[in-house]
């Protein structure tokens, strides 16, 4: 078992009594404890029996990992999203106490969250319990950064409250988290498996290329869905698992909301923040793997030099730079993409470094750069409009930016592709390009069917 210092909680909880006002509802209090090394699966899995919602997310390189579970705090900005989120965060950070003598990211006060890929899209029924914007302050928070490992607990304290009484509920639901259950293998069946439109889809992709070759556009990138029906309700976990088993170079996500989660494994970093350090990333233009090492270096190779991939790369280098130029000094980026593997395609890729000047916030960069052409297009607002019109699904979440932010100016966040909504016994993949004026529909629909192969190998398919 590992060792939370429990006076510790209740003593905080008395000093929080003693400072809340009369007129104050309550004071979120969060205290933080380096522990032992515990998993993050198995923390996640612990969760599935005290009914609360989870959230887990791995960066690229599985060296850093948060598993959220219950919301002590919700942050749903409807109106203006990222204005109204920041000040949301700022106003809570404002009035919690927070005791975190670590200087680790990802620790302390931390929100985990993401949103809708369009907010004037009309949305559908499947994405109802996924809000325009939505982002959580979770009850009980794991780190996992490199070699040590953290755990926050974070709670409304009311004027009222008996410090005792909540220190013991307390302890009482970290004995269940940190129990060590059996991790769940199940193997799903597919029972039926239905593709949404090909055919309109590929008709959509040739009327794209035409409003291109007419002018009204550069870029467009259009999406499609798969639905699924299997033969039992999907186990998140396991999931989750062969997600980490077989997706390198990928950020693993799920967020769970009631009896849906939004689960994927994206190789899209939107943008990292490191204090005034941030780090975004140019995704675009793709190709299968080779099945030999040779084969797969020449597949590589021409992937570098192909006119029609190295547009759709650039369209994405463009704006981003363009985008941070505004809130950034130091902006670095090189002349030309390299080659980013994943398991089932690659990428062109090209890094994006930069210094935050000061008084901005992650949402700054956030707002300027959603959507990129990777997800959008180019320029922005004829490609949604575009999109909007003639794309015959809700994207949701799907596309979207999805992350966390802590309290000492760190945070990441990626962009929601390779992804799919899992209800139950069904789920939605989702998967997109980037259509540009010498797109051809047959080939767009093909690079589109490896794109679900994340999500629909870890789902029962092939
Ligand atoms: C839209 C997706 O991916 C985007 C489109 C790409 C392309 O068309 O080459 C490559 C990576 C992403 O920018 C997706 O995976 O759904
Ligand atoms: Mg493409």
């Amino acid at each position: 078992m590992i060792e939370i210092k429990h006076r510790q909680v209740e003593e905080l909880i008395e000093k929080a009594i003693q400072k809340i006002s009369k007129d104050e509802e309550y004071r979120l209090v969060s205290i933080t404890n380096k522990i032992e090394n515990f998993d993050a699966l198995q923390f996640f899995e612990g969760a599935k029996h005290i009914e609360k919602s989870r959230t887990f997310w791995t960066n690229s390189d599985k060296d850093f990992y948060l598993v959220g579970i219950g919301q002590v705090y919700e942050i749903l900005a409807e109106e203006s999203r990222f204005t109204g989120t920041k000040k949301a965060w700022r106003d809570i950070l404002s009035k919690a106490l927070i005791y975190n003598p670590y200087e680790s990211p990802g620790t302390g006060i931390v929100a985990l969250g993401g949103m809708a890929f369009d907010p004037k899209k009309e949305p559908s029924a499947i994405w109802s319990n996924y809000k325009q914007s939505h982002f959580t302050i979770p009850e009980f928070l794991l780190s996992v950064n490199k070699d040590d490992c953290y755990f926050t607990v974070n709670i409304q304290v009311r004027k009222d409250d008996l410090p005792t009484q909540l220190a013991n509920e307390i302890e009482r639901v970290e004995r269940i988290l940190f129990a060590h259950s059996e991790l769940e293998i199940q193997d799903l069946t597919i029972q039926f498996k239905n593709e949404i439109a090909p055919f309109e889809w590929k008709n959509t992709v040739k009327k794209a290329t035409e409003e291109i070759c007419q002018g009204k556009a550069e870029k467009i990138v259009l999406a499609r869905e798969i639905r699924l029906k299997f033969n039992e309700r999907a186990s998140i976990t396991s999931v989750l698992r062969k997600l980490l088993e077989t997706q390198p170079n990928s950020y693993i996500f799920a967020f769970e909301k009631g009896n849906d989660c939004f689960i994927g494994a994206t190789p899209e970093r939107l943008v990292k923040r490191e204090k005034e350090h941030l780090l975004s990333t140019c995704l675009a233009g793709t190709a299968p793997r080779g099945k030999t090492a040779e084969e797969d270096k020449q597949i590589g190779k021409e992937l570098l030099h192909d006119p029609k991939n190295r547009k759709e790369h650039d369209f994405v280098v463009q704006m981003i730079k363009q985008a941070m130029e505004d809130y950034c000094t130091d902006l670095e980026v090189p002349n030309n993409p390299v080659i980013y593997p994943l398991r089932n395609l690659q990428h062109l890729y090209t890094p994006v470094t930069a210094t935050l000047k000061q008084g901005y916030s992650i949402f700054d960069i956030i707002e300027n750069l959603h959507p990129t052409p990777a997800l959008g297009g180019t320029p922005t607002e004829e490609s949604l409009a575009f999109i909007r019109e003639h794309e015959h699904m809700d994207r949701g979440w799907y596309g979207a930016p999805i992350g966390w932010l802590d309290s000492n100016q760190n945070g990441e966040f990626a962009v929601a592709i390779r992804s799919a909504l899992v209800q139950g016994e069904e789920a939605s993949l989702f998967a997109g390009c980037g259509v540009v004026k010498d797109s051809d529909p047959e080939a767009e629909y093909e690079e589109t069917n490896i794109k679900f192969l994340p999500m629909l190998s870890v789902l029962g398919g092939q």
